[in-house]
Formats: C-alpha cells, sequence, structure tokens
C-alpha cells in the first residue's frame, strides 16, 4: 500500500527542519507533491521557500526531516530534477543555442537528442529567432526565459522553478505562463513564487508558508473558498478627504462586519447589493455626500487569502 502510494509522489517532505543559529528558517514542514501537475509554493518574503527548494534539491542540508523524490531517497532522484534558481546562470559569451547545447552535453545528453530539445524549447518559449544571438543581447525577460530552457535540457521529469515571475515584461510573462502549464502535463512543475495573480491563473494546487510553517494547502479556488465564501464589498476612502475619519467611525458602529484594511473599508457578504445600499443610505443619513462610485463588489482573489492568512501584503 505504502510502495503504491509512493509511485504518485514526484516530491515528499516529511517534518523538514532548517535552523540558521537561533532563527528557525523552515520549522516542521510536510508536503506531498502529486506527479504532473503545476504546484506553488507561496509565502512573504523570508517564509522559508528557497530554503525547503535547496532542501528538497539536496542543495542545503535540513537539521532534520526527509527527502523523497519520485519515491527514492533524494540522492538518487536528483537527476531527474531540473532546477531554475531565481539568479540568472547565463554565460554571456555563447549564443543561446551553444549555451542549450553546452548545458546538455554537462548533462551527458546525446548531442542529436540535445539539438532536438533545444529547437523544441526555442519553439515553446519564443525565442527560436534569438537562437544565433548572445545572451548578453538579450532582453530581461527573454534571458529568463533561457535560465528556464537551461533547466529543462536534460528533461527532468520534475521542475522547480525560483521565482519564474520576476522581473518578467508582458511578453514573457504570457511566454512563460503557456509554457508551463503546457509543461505540467508531463512533468511535475514547481514554482516559488510572489505572484498570485499568475498562481490562480495557472497552479493545480499552493501551499502557503510563513515563518517556515506550512499556513494552508489546497487548490487555488478552494484556497479563497475557504477564506472568502461570500462576495467581498469594498468601500474606498480616498474620495472622502477629511471625513474619512467619521465615515470610518459611523460604518463601524452600523456594520460590524466592516473592516479596515489602510484607505478601505471590506466587508464580506452573501448579498453585497444590500449590503451597499444599506452603506449608502447610513451615509446619506449622516449628511454625507452619496458615496456612489466609492462601493466596488468583487470576489475575493488569492492576495486576499495571502494576505488574510499571513497579515502581510506580498512585497512587505
Ligand atoms: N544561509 C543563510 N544563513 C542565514 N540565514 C539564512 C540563510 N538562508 C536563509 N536564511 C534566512 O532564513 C529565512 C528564510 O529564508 P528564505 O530565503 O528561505 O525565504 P524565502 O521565502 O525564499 O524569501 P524570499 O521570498 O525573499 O526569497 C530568512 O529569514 C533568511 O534570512
Amino acid at each position: 500500500m505504502e510502495g503504491q502510494g509512493r509511485e504518485t509522489f514526484a516530491l515528499e517532505l516529511d517534518g523538514i527542519v532548517k535552523r540558521y543559529g537561533n532563527l528557525i528558517a523552515v520549522d516542521g514542514i510536510s508536503l506531498r507533491i502529486a506527479k504532473r501537475q503545476l504546484y506553488a509554493v507561496l509565502g512573504p518574503n523570508g517564509a522559508g521557500k528557497s530554503t525547503l527548494i535547496s532542501i528538497a534539491m539536496g542543495l542545503v542540508k535540513a537539521d532534520s526531516g526527509h527527502v523523497r523524490l519520485n519515491g527514492a531517497s533524494e540522492a538518487a532522484g536528483l537527476s531527474q530534477v531540473g532546477l531554475c534558481p531565481q539568479e540568472l546562470v547565463i554565460w554571456e559569451g555563447l549564443t543561446v543555442w551553444e549555451q542549450l547545447l553546452f548545458m546538455g552535453s554537462m548533462h551527458g545528453v546525446q548531442r542529436t537528442i540535445a539539438r532536438r530539445r533545444a529547437d523544441e524549447l526555442l519553439e515553446a518559449l519564443g525565442l527560436m529567432d534569438k537562437k544565433r544571438v548572445m545572451a548578453s543581447a538579450l532582453s530581461g525577460g527573454m534571458k529568463r526565459r533561457l535560465n528556464i530552457m537551461l533547466a529543462l535540457m536534460h528533461d527532468p521529469s520534475v521542475v522547480i522553478l525560483d521565482e519564474p515571475h520576476a522581473g518578467l515584461d508582458p511578453q514573457s510573462r504570457i511566454w512563460v505562463r503557456d509554457f508551463l502549464k503546457n509543461l505540467s502535463a508531463d512533468k511535475t512543475v514547481i514554482v516559488t513564487t510572489h505572484d498570485m495573480e499568475e498562481t490562480e491563473k495557472i497552479a493545480d494546487r499552493a501551499v502557503i508558508i510563513d515563518r517556515g510553517r506550512v499556513l494552508a494547502e489546497d487548490t487555488p479556488s478552494n484556497l479563497i473558498r475557504s477564506v472568502y465564501p461570500a462576495h467581498l464589498l469594498e468601500l474606498s476612502l480616498d474620495g472622502y478627504g477629511s471625513q474619512a475619519e467619521e465615515i470610518t467611525k459611523l460604518l463601524a458602529a452600523g456594520f460590524p462586519g466592516l473592516m479596515q484594511q489602510g484607505r478601505m473599508l471590506r466587508a464580506e457578504s452573501d448579498n453585497p447589493l444590500r449590503l451597499a445600499g444599506q452603506i449608502r443610505e447610513r451615509l446619506t443619513l449622516a449628511g454625507i455626500r452619496d458615496g456612489n462610485g466609492e462601493i466596488r463588489i468583487r470576489n475575493a482573489n488569492l492576495e486576499d487569502v495571502f494576505i488574510a492568512m499571513t497579515g502581510r501584503g506580498l512585497r512587505e
């Protein structure tokens, strides 16, 4: 039974702990990531994402806990993993094509196979016309795309990408989004990211970690539903100038579900239209000019969940 279960997991982390002096970077994380899916690791700066990935790759040794890659202990599984680090690892003096073949030869990939694979990757990430161009002449977003290709030249079954969305221009963002989604049809793709919008669009599952611990793990839509089952109503205080404080006090007294978040009052509601009407009525009664246009009703997104769970914005 146990052996059978293992075959379905690309990565299993069991009770991982990592300390740096007094700081606990990873505080007992256990995760099972099933094969052939796109899995996002989310967390604010310093949450422990990179440390966890480095431990999964065998680059950093955990103080305790176990890692299994494709059912094997990490050393046995590493050749099946491709890592795309946060920093660009590119040889500026080689052309795009030369780098891909060079990476293939470093992994011992047969030359004809490497050439075919390099062509497929160039096609899939939209860089075919840059094949003969020096890496130093590529734009930032193109370099990041090349960085992803280099992690795939040995055709690993598990690909780990540390912040693949960081610093991408809109065009590169679309290439990377489509590429990762397609890749996850037959490989396990694990990304660490701050990009909630991308995660919502492409991830099959996501884990939110903070201070080295797992806060929640599920599909993006279940994560959202679990925290915000209803709609969100938001009242922006920006248009009210010096009356903002008075309005906050007035509405807090009448609508206990309304919470202040910065320059916004926010409530969750099954009937946001009715609530909006009640809020407007209250404001009118108090002689405050119609708040029409200041109220917005929307569905919650992953960023709302992240802020609710970690108490922090993404880039704080
Ligand atoms: N080599 C190290 N020595 C000492 N402390 C470290 C080391 N590596 C990481 N840390 C600390 O461990 C904690 C977790 O860091 P980590 O880089 O894993 O977080 P992260 O979630 O990847 O953050 P970011 O989103 O900023 O990349 C941080 O407090 C960091 O300062």
